[in-house]
């Protein structure tokens, strides 16, 4: 926790009410107005949104293994520089983390960073290969507390062993976040099934790849009476089951990104591989179901799915290239964008999806993520009236394969802290030394 004290004077609360928020020794001390602090350095947050710290449960930091595209330090950086104050690292590595050894490795080196709280994600399966139960006990017991498993870029596909995946993880109030793909109905699936498809050539992807495995996964859910994440919905179709299984009063709760609450698979007629995802970009009538399900609570959480590919990925024929997208710095914008500038969403919503809910469903410690009084200062101010062209200048970790490059976005991160200590000051990351110092003296 850092020692140095701030004053964020004039900021607006999610709820629209005007606050000084003190922060000192890491906590957040009081956010009533007219707050007076000898010594505390004064952020003006006039016509700034103050949000509890942003938090991502669904984030590819690539370490260990494939550090060509993104280590904890880089991606934890881009994280800060979105207004992220947590992220979960999904378990797709090298080797992958699917050991207790694994995960405490990621969870140290997130320490040793200082730019954010990093939370490991273990592995469904043994080296996600789909076949064998992972040590999922060890994992939740070790240091790393693990409390999300997923086999994340697969499908965990084996109808028994998700039944008893759900059975372990109900023991210890953990959770299973699926990637709902059905491997034989999307083999070498290129982008959304449908007309588009068929014009441009590329093999199709149908919707009912995804929703035919939630629509098990829930009555699996149900069964066991466990709890059920899942990860990026992509289609109108999946709202539909999800809405279902709430009703029926099913423990599950859904995830969509900021890319596919914006852009459709038309982009996909330039073949710029940067519109290449997985799940793919779908239909203008699939990107309204899923506003609609985020306004009315069907989806809990946005996430960014943030995966990052080296250039040689990408920079390929459309077919050879990678999928994925990066998306940290541009979440917050996006949300904006998409949700709260088309009157769907208002600030206390987007605290709740990017924020409180995730936190929540990720069992981060208890009022972290709060943002009341005595609670960890994990804090980021926004500037809602920004609007700006989306550069290279925004990206800050080792990829740069945004669909965003170019574009105007609204709203901008000004500052993020984490536990106390700014890890983003009107727009400059901390300088790594620095962070790594503060991490070091918080853990002392
Ligand atoms: N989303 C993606 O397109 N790619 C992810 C895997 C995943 O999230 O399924 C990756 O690890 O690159
Ligand atoms: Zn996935
Ligand atoms: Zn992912």
């Amino acid at each position: 926790m850092s020692e140095q004290s701030y004053l964020l004077k004039g900021a607006t609360l999610p709820s629209g009410a005007g606050a000084d928020i003190l922060i000192e020794a890491g906590r957040i001390v009081s956010t009533t107005t007219g707050a007076v602090a000898a010594g505390a350095t004064v952020v003006d947050a006039a016509g700034l949104v103050a949000l509890p710290g942003l938090v991502d449960l669904h984030t590819h930091l690539r370490e260990p293994g494939f550090e060509q595209s993104e280590t904890v330090l880089t991606g934890t950086r881009a994280a800060a520089a979105g207004g992220f104050t947590a992220v979960f690292a999904m378990a797709n590595t090298l080797p992958v983390s699917d050991t207790a050894g694994v995960v405490e490795q990621v969870q140290a080196l997130g320490r040793a960073a200082g730019y954010a709280t990093v939370r490991p994600i273990g592995a469904v399966t043994v080296g996600l290969g789909g076949e064998r139960l992972s040590e999922i006990g060890a994992m939740a017991q070790s240091r790393a507390g693990v409390r999300v498993f997923s086999d994340d870029g697969k499908c965990v596909h084996d109808s028994l062993l998700m039944r008893r995946a759900l059975e372990y993880v109900k023991t210890f109030d953990g959770v299973i976040a699926q990637h709902a793909q059905d491997p034989r109905l999307t083999e070498n699936a290129q982008m959304n099934e449908g007309s588009l498809s068929s014009e441009l050539g590329l093999k199709g992807w149908p919707a009912v790849a995804e929703e035919s495995i939630i629509a098990r996964d829930v009555l699996l859910a149900e069964h066991v009476g466990a709890r059920l994440h899942i990860c990026h919905l992509s289609t109108a179709g999946s709202v539909d089951v999800i809405r279902w299984a709430k009703a029926r009063g099913i423990q599950v709760t859904a995830e969509a990104t900021p890319h596919h609450l914006l852009l459709t698979e038309e982009l996909i007629r330039s073949y710029d591989a940067r519109y290449k995802v997985n799940p793919p970009l779908r239909r203008d009538e699939d990107v309204q179901a899923l506003r609609e399900a985020v306004a009315d609570g069907t989806i809990d959480i946005i996430a960014t799915d943030h995966a990052p590919h080296p250039r040689e990925a990408k920079e390929c024929e459309w077919d050879a290239a990678a999928f994925g997208m990066v998306g940290l710095e541009s979440a917050l914008p996006v949300v904006q964008t998409a949700l709260v500038d088309t009157g769907l969403l208002d600030w206390a919503g987007v605290a709740r999806v990017l924020s409180q809910a995730p936190a929540a469903i990720g069992r981060l410690e208890r009022h972290s993520h709060a943002f009341e009084d005595g609670a960890p200062a994990n804090v980021t101010l926004v500037d809602p009236t920004a609007s700006s062209v989306f550069d290279l200048e925004r990206l800050h970790g080792r990829s740069q394969n945004s669909p965003y490059l170019g574009a105007t976005l609204s709203g901008s991160v000004r500052w993020t802290f984490h536990e106390g200590f700014a890890t983003l000051r009107d727009g400059v990351l901390a300088p790594v030394g620095e962070a790594a110092d503060a991490a070091d003296a918080a853990v002392r």
